[in-house]
């Protein structure tokens, strides 16, 4: 990077990388029992019990991850708890403790912020996450709030971006892209505070799942479980970029099989009504807090049984290669290259 170059010109994650690359020794993370440092959903490190701690943090900014057309306060708070929950279940362990680090511009009412906090202790309570601390600052404009969570996970069993296998076969949690159509409708629509009970029917599971996604703790729980789950992410930025991220760190390939992508009757139905194809919000969307994965094609059965068993659904939606990169087969079985393309904070 050179003085004074425009963050524009940079990639988030390439930024993440010039900021960290080589500024530590490894002998230093390894004294400090440093299991997964930079470059997973989560940090992994040892404490002297037997489990290991699990720790990330996640950002919500007002402008850029919500504004008042798209979101009711309630749901800030919520989805700030939810998006960083996700960010554990990822790593199939147990989210415990939360510190809350908020920074208020002027014009923010303590009456809205009781309620971006009633949304958080919702999602907290129900995920028995105790809230232990936190920051509170002034800001000059926007409302911004971060949440760092810890977690603790069973010695050397966290699921990482980087065990995929060649032949894995390639797995999602739950439906992809509602968010993101939930938030083109939300936008189309422009009303502020817009009320549940304002959005017709048909388009409420898309709004509900930009405004309050699932995170998948109990999903994470069973494949970390299983000792079978080779290759864990969460969705946040969308397909593309998510699977981009488990081959560039296990070097394999996708090849992502188009007429296996589960696609939402409601994503389905307000693609057509706006003339977009589903697989655009599914690929490039974000924001769903869904989990994709890589499981060996011997034990996917046993874990489809088990997804089974606890009522959460189990997509197959491809399969792991040899050849680096993402790729689709559509349904004639053409084969075209998918490019890193998602939710990049920088361009
Ligand atoms: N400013 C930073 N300094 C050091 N490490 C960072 C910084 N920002 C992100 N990271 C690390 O980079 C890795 C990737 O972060 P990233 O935020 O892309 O992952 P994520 O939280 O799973 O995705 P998302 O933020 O889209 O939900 C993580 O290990 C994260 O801790
Ligand atoms: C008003 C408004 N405009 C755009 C978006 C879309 N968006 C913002 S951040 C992000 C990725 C996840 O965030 P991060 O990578 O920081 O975890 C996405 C898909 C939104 N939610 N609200
Ligand atoms: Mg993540
Ligand atoms: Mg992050
Ligand atoms: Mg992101």
């Amino acid at each position: 990077m050179l003085v004074g170059d425009s963050l524009s010109s940079l990639d988030e994650f390439a930024l993440i990388q010039s900021l960290n690359y080589k500024k530590q020794s490894n002998n230093f993370h390894n004294k400090l029992g440093v299991i997964k440092g930079i470059g997973d959903d989560a940090a992994v490190v040892q404490t002297r019990s037997g489990s290991q701690l699990v720790m990330t943090c996640d950002t919500m900014v007002e402008t850029i991850h919500f504004n008042p057309y798209t979101m009711l306060d309630e749901d800030v708070g919520y989805k700030a708890m939810a998006s960083n929950l996700s960010d554990i279940a990822a790593m199939g362990a147990i989210p415990k403790y939360a510190l809350i680090s908020l920074s208020i511009p002027k014009h923010y009412s303590t009456f809205r912020l009781k309620k971006i906090y009633k949304g958080l202790y919702e999602c907290a309570n129900y995920f028995e996450i105790a809230v232990i601390g936190g920051d509170t600052t002034k800001s000059p404009k926007h409302l911004n709030i971060s949440i760092t969570l810890v977690g603790e996970v069973e010695s050397n069993q966290a699921l990482f971006r980087s065990n995929a296998k060649v032949n894995d076969l390639v797995f999602t949690t739950g439906y992809l892209g509602c968010s993101a159509a939930g938030l083109d409708y939300l936008l189309k629509v422009k009303q502020k505070q817009l009320m549940l009970g304002q959005i017709p029917m048909n388009f409420l599971p898309l709004v509900k799942q930009h405004r309050r996604p699932t995170p998948q703790i109990k999903a994470g729980r069973i494949l970390l479980q299983s000792r079978r789950c080779h290759a864990l992410n969460d969705v946040s930025d969308g397909l593309s970029s998510e699977a981009s991220e488990i081959c560039e760190a296990s070097n394999v390939g996708f090849l992502f099989d188009e007429v296996k992508l589960p696609i939402h009757p409601q994503l389905r139905e307000y693609g057509q009504l706006i003339g977009k194809s589903p697989l655009d919000w599914i690929m490039y969307g974000g924001e769903d807090y869904q989990l994709l994965g890589t499981v060996s094609k011997a034990d996917v059965v046993h874990i489809q049984n088990r997804f089974q068993q606890e009522g959460i659904p189990f997509f197959i939606v491809g399969e792991v290669v040899a050849q680096k990169g993402v790729q689709m087969k559509d349904a004639y079985g053409n084969i075209k290259k998918i490019h890193k393309k998602g939710y990049n904070h920088f361009n």
